[in-house]
């Protein structure tokens, strides 16, 4: 299986004579690792020395092409080996700035004692107005019990950090929103509940992400009854609204009707479960599904899908299939049956590659990195926070779904997260929907 999970860079310097970057591509290639950027750290008379960054799938694998590119001589030589995944994490991805100058005492009496106290005054007279005098109105606690962490499983809330710190950069980097990492020490539903209610008056939404079913499921339902700003469980409703969408932009190119099809969604789990609703409430008449546990089989067939036995009998039986278990390698190429759609969306691997599912006769294939949660959740906070919803609706989240799916470009099955565009859309048909519902 092929994991791709070491990236890394080699600094490579080479005898400034043509050829000898392929000689040293080829020795990385022939070998399996993967190539991405390649950039000139130094021109010299005589040689020449660039990074090139790589994933591969093991240490091993990793050994043996630094040896590779050493036994091609001819002056080649590994000078160093840099992991920049962990560099790049060195103090953290996150930090909160001020957005007021503070240069003069007239700033500072200003922005802090006395002038803040005015401010104080007029939110205490009238409380709505924290939204506007204060950084809450656009700011979202992302919480976590470190429960299902990627699918790295319950490796608990501080481990959990550099993925909720990385929700915080994309809000920040797509949409303008301060995400704020929470993490819990306790998954009871009671205390995580009680915790972000006592807590969230400094937040205009909660993004809960990584807690892990079947407590997300009451611990949401919860907190979205209980309290007067959204709260939305990302790996549940973010990855049901990104699936639906590439879903639909599937069906759209291979012009087949959705709601026909029959989708087949292997793990039950919080992401499982959601998709599954997502795909009713779209109309889809036969939902099916597989889990390793009766309690999540016997959800999906309380909301009204349908348990198999098996995970061949449900690649036997479905036409797009949607893989969230967090087991990598789970599908097997023999069991891919021509035209299907196959979204094997586990992190940091998939159950079954897309080349590999392609090869095997999909019609359609992507994996997690690509049909990923952040083309859905930045756009629908935002959206909810202009407009004050008290609540994410189910309407809000298909909107979503649809401006997602407009955005892809045909024959794909999402757009590229990097295009502002996306997240645009994502906020603008949100928005609409939400001022509605509200009229
Ligand atoms: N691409 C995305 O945007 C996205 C979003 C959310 C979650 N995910 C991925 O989905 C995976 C699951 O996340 P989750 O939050 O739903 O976790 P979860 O723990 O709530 O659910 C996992 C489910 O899979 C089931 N399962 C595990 N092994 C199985 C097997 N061999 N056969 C059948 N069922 C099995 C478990 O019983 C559980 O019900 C993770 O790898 C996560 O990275 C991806
Ligand atoms: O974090 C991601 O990349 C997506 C998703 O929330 C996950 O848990 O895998
Ligand atoms: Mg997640």
């Amino acid at each position: 299986m092929m994991e791709r999970n070491i990236v890394r860079t080699l600094i490579v310097e080479t005898p400034s004579k043509p050829g000898n970057l392929g000689k040293v591509t080829t020795a990385i290639g022939d070998l399996g690792g993967d190539i991405g950027e390649i950039t000139t750290a130094k021109i010299g008379p005589f040689t020449t020395v660039r990074k090139i960054s790589i994933q591969c799938e093991s240490t091993d694998q990793l050994k043996q092409m630094i040896e590779a590119v050493k036994q091609l001589d001819n002056g080649i030589k590994v000078l160093s080996v840099s992991d920049d995944v962990l560099l790049a994490h060195e103090g953290g991805k996150i930090h909160m700035s001020s957005r007021l100058d503070i240069r003069s005492l007239a700033d500072l009496r200003r922005v802090y004692t006395p002038g803040v106290a005015d401010v104080c005054r007029v939110i205490q007279e009238q409380p709505d107005k924290a939204r506007l005098y204060t950084s809450k109105g656009n700011t979202v606690a992302i919480v976590t019990d470190g429960t299902a962490v990627l699918g790295l499983g319950n490796i608990g809330a501080i481990a959990g950090m550099p993925v909720m710190e990385g929700k915080a950069a994309l809000f920040d980097r797509f949409v303008g929103i301060s995400g704020i990492p929470i993490l819990l020490n306790t998954s009871d539903p009671d205390e995580v509940v009680e915790t972000i209610k006592r807590i969230s008056l400094s937040f205009g939404g909660i993004l809960l992400e990584d807690i892990g079913s079947p407590h997300c499921f009451e611990i949401e339902e919860r907190l979205k009854a209980e309290l007067p700003i959204p709260v939305m469980h990302d790996d549940q409703h973010g990855t049901a609204v990104v699936t639906l969408a590439a879903v639909i932009s599937a069906c759209r190119a291979a012009e087949v009707e959705l709601e026909q099809a029959v989708v087949g969604q292997v793990g039950l789990g919080a992401a499982g479960i959601a998709i599954c609703r997502r795909f009713m409430a779209y109309g889809v008449k036969e939902v099916c599904g597989v889990d390793r546990e009766p309690t999540a089989l016997d959800r999906l067939v309380q909301y009204g899908g349908t348990a198999l036995n098996s995970l061949e009998d449900l690649m036997q039986k479905c036409d797009i299939i949607v893989a969230t278990t967090g087991v990598a390698g789970l599908i097997r190429p023999e069991w891919v049956r021509k035209g299907q759609v196959i979204l094997a969306l586990s992190n940091p691997n998939p159950e079954i590659e897309p080349e590999k599912a392609l090869a095997a006769g999909a019609a359609f294939a992507a994996d997690g990195r690509s049909v990923n949660n952040v083309l859905g959740f930045p756009g629908i906070f935002k959206a909810a926070l202009n407009v004050g919803a008290k609540e994410i609706t189910a309407d809000m989240l298909t909107a979503a779904s649809k401006a997602i799916a407009r955005c892809t470009p045909l024959g794909e099955l999402a757009p590229h997260p990097l295009d502002p565009k996306v997240h645009i859309e994502v906020i603008e048909a949100v928005e609409r929907v939400a001022l509605m519902d509200r009229k």
